[in-house]
C-alpha cells in the first residue's frame, strides 16, 4: 500500500473525529445565530422567543462542559440533537420570525443522518414528524401559536418526506462506500505485508515489527532475540523435485515455524528460502534453545510431494539485541552466524551451546554425532 493509500485509510478511519469536529462547529455557529436572532427578538419585544433562543445557546455551552468532564462523545451528540429537535418543534409551534421558523426543519434530516447513524437518525426524525403532526392537528394547544393552511401542511409533509428519504439513501450509500474502502484498504494492507506463498508476514512487515521491538527495548530495556533460518541445499530440492515441490517445502517449513513459535513470536519469510523469527522478551540462551528445537523438528520432517518424500534440514544464526548496538548490527550478526553454520556443514545452530552444560537431552538428535564444535561456545556467557 502506498503512503497515499495509507493516508486515505487513516482519513477514513478517523471519520468519527471529523464528524465530531463538524458537530462542534455547528453547535458553536448555531449558538451564535441563536443569540443574534434572540437579540433581534428582544428588540421586537418577542420575549418568549428571545428566551428560548438564549436557552438554546446556553444549552450548547452546557453541552461543551458535559463533553469536557465526561469525554462521552455519544452523550454530547444525543444532547445536541435533542436540543436541536426541541428548538425545531418550538419554531414550528411558535412560527418563529414571520412564521418562517418551520423552514429550519429541512436542515435536520441530512444533518441527523450524517452525525448519528441511520437507526438513531430515523428514530429522531420520526419523533420530530410526530411532533409536527401534533402541532398541525392541535392548534388549540396553548404552545401552538402559528397557524398553517392545509395546503401548506400537505406540501410541507411531502417535501420533508422527500428530504428524509433522500438523505437516508445518500447517507447509507456514503456509509457503505466507507466500509467498502476500509475493507479494500485492509486487504491491500494484508497483501502488502504477507508472503503470498507461505502466508507468513513478509520482510516489510518484519522490518516494522523489528523496529517497534527495538524501540521497546530502548524505552524499557526489554530484551529480544532473532533466529535467521535458511533451508539447506534448497536449490537441490528445486532441481531434484521441481519448483512446485520447492514451494510445498517452503509452505511446510513455514507451518513448522508456526508450530514452534510462541504466541508472542513472529516468524516471517525474510526472502527466498530464508526465514526470520523475532522473539520478544527472549535472551540468547532461550533463543538458542528454540532454534535447536526448530532445527531438530525440521530434520525429522518428511514432506510428501506426489509419490516423493522430501527430507530437509536447516541452518540457524541466532543473535540477541544484548550483543548488538542496533538493528542493523543484530541482523548482520545473525547473518554472520548463519554463514558460519553453512560453513560448518549445515543443520546446525550458531552460536553453539556447550552440550554438557546447556542443552537438555530433548534437543539431542538421535543418530547425530556430537562434534567438537558442539562442545564449546566462545564467549557464551557474554552473550547471555
Ligand atoms: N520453489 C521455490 N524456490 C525458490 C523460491 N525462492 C527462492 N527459491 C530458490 O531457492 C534457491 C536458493 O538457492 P541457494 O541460494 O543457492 O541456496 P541453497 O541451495 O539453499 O544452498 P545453501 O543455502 O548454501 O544451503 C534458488 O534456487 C532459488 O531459485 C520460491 O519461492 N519457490
Amino acid at each position: 500500500m502506498s503512503d497515499q493509500q495509507r493516508e486515505t485509510l487513516v482519513g477514513i478511519a478517523s471519520n468519527e473525529a471529523s464528524v465530531k469536529r463538524v458537530v462542534r462547529w455547528i453547535a458553536a455557529s448555531g449558538a451564535v445565530v441563536a443569540v443574534m436572532i434572540g437579540l433581534r427578538s428582544l428588540m421586537l419585544d418577542h420575549l418568549l422567543h428571545a428566551a428560548v433562543l438564549f436557552s438554546f445557546a446556553a444549552t450548547m455551552l452546557v453541552n461543551e462542559f458535559i463533553l469536557f468532564f465526561s469525554r462521552d462523545d455519544d452523550l454530547y451528540k444525543s444532547f445536541f440533537l435533542w436540543s436541536i429537535g426541541l428548538i425545531l418543534l418550538y419554531l414550528a409551534a411558535s412560527g418563529g420570525e414571520s412564521n418562517t421558523g418551520i423552514l429550519w426543519f429541512y436542515v435536520f434530516p441530512p444533518f441527523v443522518f450524517y452525525i448519528s447513524g441511520l437507526k438513531t437518525g430515523l428514530s429522531l426524525v420520526a419523533t420530530l414528524m410526530i411532533g409536527m403532526l401534533l402541532i398541525f392537528n392541535f392548534e388549540n394547544l396553548s404552545i401552538v401559536v402559528a397557524s398553517y393552511s392545509a395546503d401548506f401542511q400537505i406540501r410541507f409533509f411531502s417535501t420533508v418526506m422527500f428530504v428524509i428519504v433522500f438523505s437516508y439513501i445518500v447517507d447509507k450509500q456514503r456509509r457503505d462506500a466507507i466500509s467498502q474502502l476500509v475493507t479494500i484498504g485492509k486487504l491491500y494492507e494484508y497483501a502488502a505485508r504477507t508472503d503470498e506463498l507461505t502466508k507468513l508476514p513478509n520482510r516489510r512487515d518484519m522490518r516494522d515489527q523489528l523496529e517497534s521491538e527495538f524501540s521497546r527495548y530502548q524505552r524499557n530495556g526489554h530484551h529480544f532475540s532473532v533466529i535467521l533460518l535458511d533451508i539447506d541445499h534448497f536449490k537441490q530440492i528445486n532441481d531434484n523435485y521441481g519448483h512446485d515441490a520447492g514451494d510445498v517445502v517452503l509452505t511446510k517449513f513455514a507451518d513448522a515455524l508456526r508450530d514452534v513459535c510462541r504466541k508472542m513470536d513472529t516468524a516471517a519469510r525474510w526472502g527466498g528460502e530464508e526465514f526470520l523469527i523475532l522473539l520478544p522478551d527472549t535472551k540468547l540462551l532461550e533463543a538458542l534453545a528454540m532454534a535447536e528445537r526448530l532445527r531438530i523438528k525440521i530434520s525429522r520432517m518428511e514432506v510428501t510431494y506426489g509419490q516423493q518424500t522430501i527430507r530437509l534440514t536447516t541452518s540457524c544464526g541466532v543473535c540477541s539485541i544484548h550483543s548488538a548496538k542496533d538493528l542493523s548490527a543484530l541482523l548482520r550478526q545473525a547473518d554472520v552466524s548463519l554463514y558460519q553454520a553453512k560453513l560448518r556443514g549445515r543443520n546446525i545452530v550458531i552460536p553453539q551451546v556447550t552440550r554438557d552444560r546447556r542443552v537438555s537431552p530433548e534437543f539431542s538428535e538421535p543418530g547425530r554425532k556430537s562434534q567438537a564444535s558442539d562442545l564449546e561456545l566462545k564467549g557464551f556467557d557474554d552473550l547471555l
